[in-house]
């Protein structure tokens, strides 16, 4: 960490991290065009006394080479945020959806590509149509109806991501342009976020090679990591093994907290596998970052049940009974949803 800049009191850590990290991580180049877009749509909410949410959704990757060949990704498909998102705006909120690239999106998720694959509920109608099946043609009308609608009141932004760089780039830059909001601006931070990362400063350039060439490789990155004092981040060895060696991604939460969105709602997600320790996690989060609620949830189970840590209160189970967790066209996630609704928590509903 760098020591306090001369002539200015010591910052805070989370403050230097967050200098440090955005001082050596160049922002991505669509960082421009996502603020003037969010600038827009916020103005325009604004102007309507509307709430604002921030849904973030889907995974962040960790790239290995600067011309980037290989990452790290993780499991996450988006189903949570796009869900949810659906639910904010029937609600009523104007949605900025910060997702990732090619993840599933509010409304189109029902017809993916491949699950639910769109052209299996259409056929060929009169005159070289294109109809919807009979079965489907309610429920797709219903999801139509809701998406144009959506789209035809400039109440849905979808901005993509793509790293975790580009994340934490758009995730600042939206939350500073929300701030006018104060208490009408929501951030609920379903997105799956890389916990370590590749500095760029001990990133290789060009793809990482895994024949001998990968001898010239190392002595090429070790010569200038000579020059540099930095030894690269990912190193093939004789043994031709990949050796990774990754920094931890600056605890982003407590600048969002205390610096970023200091009057906004914030809700995090607490994603663990391990049963035993969820709740005691979420705690800990709920206790270090001091925001608003924490939604814990397993890999195993996270399509129907969740847990809702808040100060001050038991912690809240909100299941889908088994005999409820049918692959409707929307799948069981939208149930988590309707359970928390069934249970009277219409807050519950937004959080799911
Ligand atoms: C990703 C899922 C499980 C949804 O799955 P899909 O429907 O398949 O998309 C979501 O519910 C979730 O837990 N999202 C949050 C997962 C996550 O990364 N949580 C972080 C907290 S937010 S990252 C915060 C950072 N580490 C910090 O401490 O500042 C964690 O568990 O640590």
């Amino acid at each position: 960490m760098s020591a306090a800049r001369p002539g200015l009191e010591r910052q805070s850590t989370a403050e230097e991290a967050e200098h440090d990290y955005f001082a050596m991580n160049d922002p991505p180049r669509s960082l421009q065009t996502h603020s003037a877009q969010a600038k827009a749509f916020i103005g325009h909410h604004a102007s309507r006394d509307r709430r604002v949410v921030l849904v973030t959704s889907g995974g962040t990757t960790v790239p290995l080479e600067n011309q980037t060949v290989r990452f790290i990704d993780n499991f996450s498909a988006g189903t949570r945020g796009a869900t949810s998102a659906e639910y904010f705006l029937k609600a009523g909120y104007a949605v900025i959806f910060l997702h990732r690239q090619y993840s599933l999106l509010p409304y189109s998720r029902h017809y993916s590509h491949s699950t639910n694959c769109f052209l299996d509920f259409l056929r060929e109608g009169s005159h070289g149509s294109v109809v919807a099946h009979e079965e489907y043609r309610e429920e797709m009308l219903s999801v139509l109806r809701k998406y144009n609608w959506a789209k035809e009141n400039n109440m849905l932004l979808l901005l993509p991501f793509t790293t975790i760089t580009d994340y934490l780039w758009n995730l600042r830059e939206i939350a500073q342009l929300m701030r006018p909001l104060g208490s009408k601006s929501l951030f609920y931070l379903a997105a799956a976020v890389s916990d370590f990362f590749v500095p760029k400063d001990r990133m290789v350039e060009h793809k990482i090679q895994s024949s001998d060439a990968a001898e010239r490789n190392i002595r090429k990155a070790k010569d200038s990591g000579r020059e540099t004092g930095l030894e690269p981040s990912v190193t093939s060895v004789q043994s031709k093994r990949l050796v990774v060696d990754l920094d931890p991604v600056p605890k982003f939460l407590k600048r969002l907290v205390d610096g970023w969105a200091p009057e906004g709602m914030i809700v995090s997600f607490k994603l663990e596998t391990d049963p035993s320790i969820l709740a005691s996690k979420a705690h800990y989060s709920l206790d270090r970052y001091s925001h608003h609620l924490v939604i814990g949830n397993l890999l195993s189970t996270r399509k129907w049940e969740v847990v809702f840590v808040t100060p001050g209160s038991p912690d809240r189970w909100i299941r889908v009974p088994k005999h409820r967790r049918t692959k409707s066209l929307s799948g069981s996630e939208d149930q988590v949803g309707l359970a928390a609704l069934k249970s009277g928590n219409a807050e519950a509903t937004e959080g799911c």
